[in-house]
This record gives C-alpha cells, structure tokens and sequence, in this order.
C-alpha cells in the first residue's frame, strides 16, 4: 500500500466556519479519545459507553470502531502489518476531520503499532490526542474470546492475529492506562471522564 502524499495541485481552501466557532456553538472542545489495546481488552466497549455518557450529557461525539471501520472505509484493508498502518492513517485522517468538526471521537483500534499511534498524535495540536491504553492480559482476552477469534486463530484458521501471531507495542506514555482485566465497566468509564475533567 503507498502512502498518499499531498496532491501537487491541490490548493488550500480557506473556511469561513472554523473548529473554534463550531467548538462556541457546541459549549465544549473537540478531542480524540484513542483506545488501544488487545482485541478483547475492552476498546469497543469502553467507547460505546462513554459515547452514550457523553451524548446523554449534551456533547457532540462520534465512535470510530474497528469492525465498523473495516466494513466500509477499510473494507479493502487486511490484518499485514502494511494494511494495518494504512487502516491507522486512514482513520487519523477521518478523526483529524472529526476533530476539527467540533466533536469528541471516540476510536477503538487495535493500532498495535506505536509509530502509528504516534503518527495520528502529530496530526493534531498538543492535548487533542489522548492515547488509553486497554491495559488487559493475553490471558484474559483469550478467555474472554469474545468472538471465538482467538480459538480460531490458535487452530491456525486466522494468520497475523495480534497477540497471537502479529505483535502489539503496548503505549509507554498513555495519557491513561486503564486496568479492563480487572476493573470494572464502569469504573474504568470514570476514569476518563476524569482525564476530560468531569464531563
Ligand atoms: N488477524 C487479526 N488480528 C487482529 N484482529 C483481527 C484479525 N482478524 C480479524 N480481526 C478483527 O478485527 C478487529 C481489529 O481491527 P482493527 O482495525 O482495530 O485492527 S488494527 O488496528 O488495524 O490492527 C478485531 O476487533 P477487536 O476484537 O474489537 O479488537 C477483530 O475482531
Ligand atoms: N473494565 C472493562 N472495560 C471494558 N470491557 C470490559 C471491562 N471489564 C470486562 N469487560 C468485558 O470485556 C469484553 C471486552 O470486549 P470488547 O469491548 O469487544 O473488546 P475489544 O473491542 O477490545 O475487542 C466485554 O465482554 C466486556 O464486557
């Protein structure tokens, strides 16, 4: 997969709404919320529940989930580590729009690799990226196995599987890292609401 680059003839065009005046009309900052971690570790449920959270309190909030992503704007995208990195600039790219729409967006992807992770974090300004680390045990996703995925993929039916047969580079320097092995739903649920300062 290459790496699109700015098109040459491509001009700049400037806005007449910007993300401030649409961040005044919605009474609150746009960020992204990046979950990473294990399949398993709890990124999809997190993000469903902060999202509901967030909406009932009147924030404008959007959920990018990895399954959901690989059905339409990634559906042409693999598990190689080349498919990933391209799944993980394509969703940069959309969150990056997101953000500057004013919204909090909430991702949950694997994004098992940190230069990847990081590559997203430099899209933005400082303090619009937050990284949590889904900080949850091989061991315990495998017993979860939410989706019968790493039985499958222990019987050699699912190549590339993270964990498994593909790496995952754990974050070094989370805003947050969160303990879904073995808290609560809705205490790790707290805990970002408490990085976002009480929303
Ligand atoms: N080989 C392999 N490895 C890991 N995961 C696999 C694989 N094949 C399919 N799946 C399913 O795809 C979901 C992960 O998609 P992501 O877009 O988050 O992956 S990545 O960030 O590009 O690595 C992941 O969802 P989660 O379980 O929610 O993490 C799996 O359901
Ligand atoms: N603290 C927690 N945070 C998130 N999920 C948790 C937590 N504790 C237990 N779980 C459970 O772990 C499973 C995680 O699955 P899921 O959210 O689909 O993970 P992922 O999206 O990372 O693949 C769910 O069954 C969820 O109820």
């Amino acid at each position: 997969m290459t790496q699109p680059t700015t098109s040459p003839n491509a001009v700049w065009q400037e806005v007449l709404v910007n993300r401030a005046d649409r961040e005044r009309m919605n009474g609150h900052r746009g960020a992204i919320l990046w979950f990473t971690g294990l399949s398993g570790s709890g990124k999809s449920t997190m993000i469903h529940a902060l999202e509901k959270h967030l909406h009932d309190a009147g924030r404008h909030t959007y959920a990018l989930d990895g399954d959901n992503v690989r059905h339409g704007l990634c559906g042409d995208l693999g598990f190689s580590n080349q498919d990933r990195v391209e799944n993980i600039r394509r969703i940069g790219e959309v969150a990056k729009l997101m953000l500057d729409a004013g919204l909090i967006v909430l991702c949950g992807f694997i994004s098992p690799f940190a230069a990847d992770r990081q590559r997203v974090r430099n899209l933005v300004a400082p303090g619009d990226f937050l990284e949590i680390h889904c900080e949850c045990s091989l061991e315990i996703c495998e017993q979860r196995d939410v989706k019968g995925l790493y039985r499958k993929a222990r019987a050699g039916l699912i190549p590339e599987f993270t964990g498994i047969s593909s790496p995952y580079e754990a974050p070094e320097n989370p805003e947050l890292r969160l303990d879904t092995g073995n808290e609560s739903v809705e205490a790790c649920v707290g805990r970002v609401l408490a990085l976002l300062g009480g929303d």
